[in-house]
This record gives structure tokens, sequence and C-alpha cells, in this order.
């Protein structure tokens, strides 16, 4: 892990890429039990509205963005598919789906297991294409689809954004874009209303940290931690001065994530002035170690209960 550690920093600096996602019933003048709405039954939700406009409409009310991330095809696109409802439906005011790749060298060993098993029975972008084009439209919150840049280059940079946009993606990730490259993925995400999210890491140099948030589109997602993705015991207490020093810089929405999974870490890091909160791998191991799909969704449902509480 050290050793892994160790290359990914080294990558990190070296190639700079900017590495480095219910409508609720609560009432949020009490702080009554958390409750997740009925999944949205098959009639369509009002068309969901952008990453960066669902942060302003979250600031006027005071709110911060609970962001969940999971891997597509972890345990099959099914479960994918009811765990986006069961997200959306507990107050996730964005979700954040990766596509399962071989090579997911940010990634901790908990998501790496879950691209493993998702890309072992056959997930592919199209299959996941598919499935979004069915559950989208009954989502309330937007997504924003998490992608290496090699499957982005492999299908063509145009084809792919007109494919997020035709499905009603509103934003996308890409951890291992250099900054340098995302020329061409900005000009086509914009051609198709896609809101590119760059990331920025504690260890990223002040000026490039300034060129990444002056890029990044939706949100600027700030890495909290050295490393790779996976929960953390605690997280670090220079997150506080890193979103500090980001917000001199813009008045852009900033979401800090590795390592968040616990009530208490979305506390802290909200505390600390963040506009959003992201929640991968403990998200992931839920679904991808549970005895069954329907279990893994009950967890997953009281497991997101317990961190949106924390936003009350
Ligand atoms: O898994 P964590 O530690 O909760 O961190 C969120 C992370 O999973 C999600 O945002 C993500 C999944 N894969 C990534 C690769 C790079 C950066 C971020 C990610």
């Amino acid at each position: 892990m050290a050793a892994a550690l160790q290359t990914t920093c080294f990558l990190r600096l070296k190639s700079n890429y900017n590495v480095l996602e219910c409508r609720s019933s609560f009432s949020s003048s009490t702080n009554r039990a958390f409750k997740c709405k009925p999944a949205m039954a098959t009639l369509a939700a009002a068309p969901t509205v952008g990453l960066s406009e669902t942060f302003s409409r979250l600031k006027q009310k005071g709110k911060v963005a609970f962001i969940p991330y999971i891997t597509a095809g972890d345990p099959d696109l099914r479960t994918t598919a009811e765990a986006l409802k069961v997200l959306d439906s507990c107050g996730s005011d964005i979700i954040e789906l990766g596509v399962p790749y071989s090579d997911p060298l940010a990634d901790g060993p908990v998501i790496q297991a879950a691209a493993t098993r998702s890309l072992a029975i056959g997930t592919n972008f199209d299959k996941i294409i598919a499935m979004l084009k069915e559950v989208v439209p009954q989502l309330s919150c937007p997504v924003a689809l998490f992608s290496y840049y090699n499957p982005i280059l492999k299908r063509g940079t145009e084809k792919f954004m007109t494919t997020l946009k035709d499905t009603g993606i509103h934003g996308l990730v890409v951890p291992d874009v250099p900054l340098e490259e995302t020329e061409i993925l900005r000009k086509e995400a914009s051609n198709n209303n896609i809101e590119l999210v760059l990331l920025t890491t504690p260890t990223t140099p002040t000026t490039r940290m300034k060129a990444i948030v002056e890029a990044s589109e939706g949100f600027v997602y700030l890495v909290s931690a050295v490393g790779v993705t996976g929960a953390r015991a605690s997280v670090s207490e220079k997150v506080q001065s890193l979103l500090q020093e980001i917000k001199e810089e813009t008045r852009k929405p900033v979401a800090v994530g590795f390592g968040i999974s616990k009530p208490e870490h979305v506390k802290q890091v909200a505390s600390w002035g963040a506009d959003g909160v992201i929640v991968g791998s403990a998200m992931v191991k839920i679904l991808g170690e549970a005895k069954s799909p329907e279990e893994g969704l009950k967890e997953l449902e009281t497991f997101t209960k317990s961190l949106k509480s924390a936003l009350l």
C-alpha cells in the first residue's frame, strides 16, 4: 500500500494531473428522524437541474450537498438502478456513478475490487448508458458520471459527451486527465451542457490549484487526502485550511471527498465550510459485500440516512 501511495503521489506530482458524487421528507426546522421517501414510482420526476444550479439552490437554503459515489454494475446493473433510486429518495443532492475501469490508479482496494467484479460480469459503457436511460428520468437529483480518461479517448470525446447529454447526465469527473489536456474535454462538455468537474489535492501547488479552480465546472472537487480513495478513521484537519485557500480564489462550490465514511466525518467537513460532502468507498463496500443485492440496498438506505442526517 505504501508503495502504491508512493507511486500515486509520484504520478500525481510528475504528471501534475489534477486528480487527483430522497427528496427528504424531513422538516429541517426540527431534528426529527430522517426518513427516506419511497423511491420514485415510474412516473418521471421533474427534469433535474445541473450541478451548479443544485449547489446554488442548496446554498440559498443554507444546506450542504450530500454526494454519494457508487460503481456501476457492482454487484450488477439492476442493483445499480435500484441503488440510484434509493440514494435519490434518501436525499442525495448529486450522485456520482463510476464507470468501472481495468486500471483505476486513483482508487483504493474497495473501489478497485468493485470495478473488477463489475467488469467480470460484462459491464460496459453501453450497458450502463442503457440502464441510465431508464433510471435517470425517475431521479430528482442530477447524476455526474465518473470515468477515467482512457475510455473517453477510446470512444471519442465528442461522441462520449453527446451520449451523456442524450442520457440526461449533468456532470462528468475524470480523475486522471492532466490539466493541460482538459481543453478538448471542456469544449465538448460545454457544447453538450455537461459540467466537467476538476480535482485539486493537498499536494497541488497553489498556482496549479488556481488554474484547476478556474477551469472546473459544476463544483471543485477537493481531494482531502494524499493517496487513493478509501474510508479513513478521520478526515485530515488540513482540509479546513485547504477549503479556505480555495474559497479565497473562487465563489464556485467546493465538495470534499476521500476517506469520509461516518456521520461525524460529514459533520466535520460541513463545519469547515464545504459546500458538498462526497462518500464513495463506504457506499461501494456495502453494495459489493452484502449477502444479497436486496440486503445491500437495505443497508445502503440505512447508511445513507445516517450520513444525510448528519447534515441536518
Ligand atoms: O472512496 P472515498 O474515500 O469515499 O472517496 C470518494 C471517491 O470514492 C469518489 O469520489 C471517487 C471514486 N473514484 C475516484 C477516483 C479519484 C478521485 C475520486 C474518486
